[in-house]
């Protein structure tokens, strides 16, 4: 059967919404939990503080939007920007915390004044954005000089036979779960955004090309990646 690769924001959004239902459980099974331990490292390169004012972009169903709470704490504000209700109703939900403001917003078009955040998340988001350009300029405009945003996302590996694998697992292991649940061609879309998908070297000149400090850490021996990008001092 063939995928249509979806290309515009709609679609993209349409199914984020369709998953919604299955994506957390999804996301445990395949990754055996390990996914929430690449979250936590996204977090900590994003350096968020106490008291400080941060965002999560695509937000989802909120697991880093939860982390970076937890570190600003009570005195701090996080933002939750995602273009899907479905997928924010079910963060809402699992995480009722004060300091989150839970945002429906396109990230390629954010609604904050610029210079404003303190650090920045994007969990498998950027391969998402029907532009990742204006993504990463819009992140530049809303973080404060010094700030850093980490993003984090699926990375087609440098080595042929673990790209090899990348395919192999995805399209044998977690296209025929999400199978189960009615939605084969929402992923199997993952590998074929994933082809698209820049790699880290690629990621950095982008970020540099808006402004930004920028270096990729690949993670999950190359499958995934943190792009880590620091607004220079003015
Ligand atoms: C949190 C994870 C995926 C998020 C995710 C992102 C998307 O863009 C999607 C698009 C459409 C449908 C679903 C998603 C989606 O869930 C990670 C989940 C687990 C992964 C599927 C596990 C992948 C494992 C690696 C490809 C290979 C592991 C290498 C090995 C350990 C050596
Ligand atoms: C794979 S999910 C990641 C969710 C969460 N960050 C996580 O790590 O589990 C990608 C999310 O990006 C959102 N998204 C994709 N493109 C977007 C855009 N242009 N503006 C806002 N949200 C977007 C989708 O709605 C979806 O919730």
């Amino acid at each position: 059967m063939t995928t249509k690769i979806s290309s515009n924001s709609a679609e993209i959004r349409d199914i984020f919404e369709r998953i919604a239902p299955h994506y957390d459980q999804l996301n445990d099974w395949l990754s055996l939990g390990q996914h929430r331990i690449w979250k936590k490292m996204a977090v900590k390169w994003a350096s968020p503080k106490p008291g400080d004012t941060c965002v999560d972009l695509c937000c989802g169903s909120g697991d880093l939007t939860k982390l970076l709470a937890k570190e600003v704490g009570g005195q701090g504000k996080v933002y939750g920007v995602d273009f899907s209700p479905q997928q924010m109703a079910i963060g809402k939900e699992k995480f009722p915390l004060p300091q989150i403001e839970w945002i429906e917003a396109d990230v390629l078009d954010l609604p904050f004044p610029d210079n404003n955040f303190d650090a920045a998340t994007m969990g498998y988001g950027l391969r998402n954005v029907v532009d990742i350009s204006r993504s990463l300029q819009e992140i530049y405009r809303v973080l404060k000089p010094g700030a850093k945003a980490a993003i984090l996302d699926f990375h087609l590996a440098y080595q042929p036979f673990l790209q090899q694998f990348e395919h192999l697992f995805l399209e044998n292991v977690a296209v025929p779960l999400a199978e189960r649940f009615g939605l084969r061609d929402e992923y199997a879309y993952i590998w074929e955004s994933l082809q698209k998908f820049p790699q880290g070297t690629q990621q950095v000149a982008l970020a540099k090309q808006v402004g930004f400090a920028a270096t990729h850490y690949p993670i999950v021996v190359g499958t995934m990646g943190v792009l880590v990008v620091t607004k220079p001092e003015a």
